[in-house]
């Protein structure tokens, strides 16, 4: 069974929470898809289909539906889910900057209550609901309030996304510890390579040693597991459908062979793995 929702953070802006919880949701909607028709063909019925994974962008900022650079566009052609993308965004607002200061500047300041209202009535609905946070941990949202406060409220575990490269240790263990000194469960973290440019730089055998080197200190300093290492596999933002479902293809498959998948699923309900 999946978990009922976690909260995807980031040890910065631009580390890949958009890319990597798109390719995310794609495979865990795939995977759930397949068990049930595994079950459903054990027992002879036909498969119907569900939504095992929903996603929420609650604050964008420096984006408008619709533009493929939105983190809402890219999380619902990335992630193939059939949901809408104003469904995906509760707020979209024009300004490149922190979610308090570019809704301020739209003269619609974010009020926290409401904000964590539309997530516990996100949450009621079935399946598990990836909901992606704006830059780091610390970003502000809303009138006193961070990032932080909202995944707090709405008791989400997290999912930490970092780079794979030179300095991320420090940012992730910062980000671990203030996750717990705030009293968030850090799922794990998921190093992902949103800088190399192209593939071939990314596999270069002192990258991928670095990323390795990166992942042991991560763990062994920072008690968190470290649940992958994800390459360089650009999005196409000019993608027709064809070419959203070509890249989701190759990035779901590459997620399945590098990240651990365990921390997804809630095995205290031992209820039917979906
Ligand atoms: N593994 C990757 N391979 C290639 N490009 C990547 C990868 N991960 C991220 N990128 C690119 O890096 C840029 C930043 O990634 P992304 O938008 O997912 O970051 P983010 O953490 O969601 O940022 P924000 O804080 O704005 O939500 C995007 O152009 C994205 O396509
Ligand atoms: C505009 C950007 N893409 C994100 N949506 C917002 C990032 C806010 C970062 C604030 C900060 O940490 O300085
Ligand atoms: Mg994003």
């Amino acid at each position: 069974m999946l978990r009922e929702g976690i909260f995807i953070t980031g040890t910065d802006t631009g580390v890949g929470k958009t890319q990597v919880t798109a390719g995310l949701a794609a495979l865990l909607q795939r995977l759930g898809e397949q068990g049930a028709a595994q079950r459903e063909a054990a027992q002879g019925e036909a498969a119907h289909s569900e939504a095992y994974v929903r996603l929420w962008k609650p604050v964008q900022s420096g984006a408008a539906l619709g533009l493929p650079t939105a983190d809402s566009y890219r999380l619902l052609h990335g992630s193939g889910l059939a949901m809408r993308e104003a469904d995906i965004a509760s707020h979209t607002f024009a300004a490149p900057v922190a979610p308090w200061l570019a809704a301020r500047a739209a003269g619609a300041p974010l009020q926290f209550r409401d904000l964590v209202a539309d997530g516990k009535r996100r949450l009621q609905q079935s399946g598990c609901l990836l909901v992606e946070g704006a830059g780091g941990l610390l970003v502000p949202l809303a009138e006193g309030k961070r990032m932080a406060d909202l995944a707090a409220e709405l008791s989400l575990p997290l999912l930490i996304i970092a780079r794979t490269g030179l300095g991320t240790v420090n940012h992730t263990l910062l980000t671990v510890a203030y996750a717990r000194q705030a009293g968030l469960e850090v799922l794990g973290v998921i190093l992902n390579d949103s800088q190399s440019g192209s593939f071939e730089l990314s596999r270069l055998p002192e990258a991928v040693q670095m990323a390795k080197d990166n992942a042991q200190m991560i763990e062994q300093f920072g008690d968190v597991p470290v649940l992958g290492i994800l390459p360089w596999m650009a999005e196409d933002e000019h993608a027709d459908a064809a070419g959203w479902a070509a890249w989701r293809e190759q990035w779901t498959a590459e997620i399945e062979s590098s990240v651990h998948l365990n921390v997804f699923y809630d095995l205290k309900n031992r209820r039917q793995r979906q």
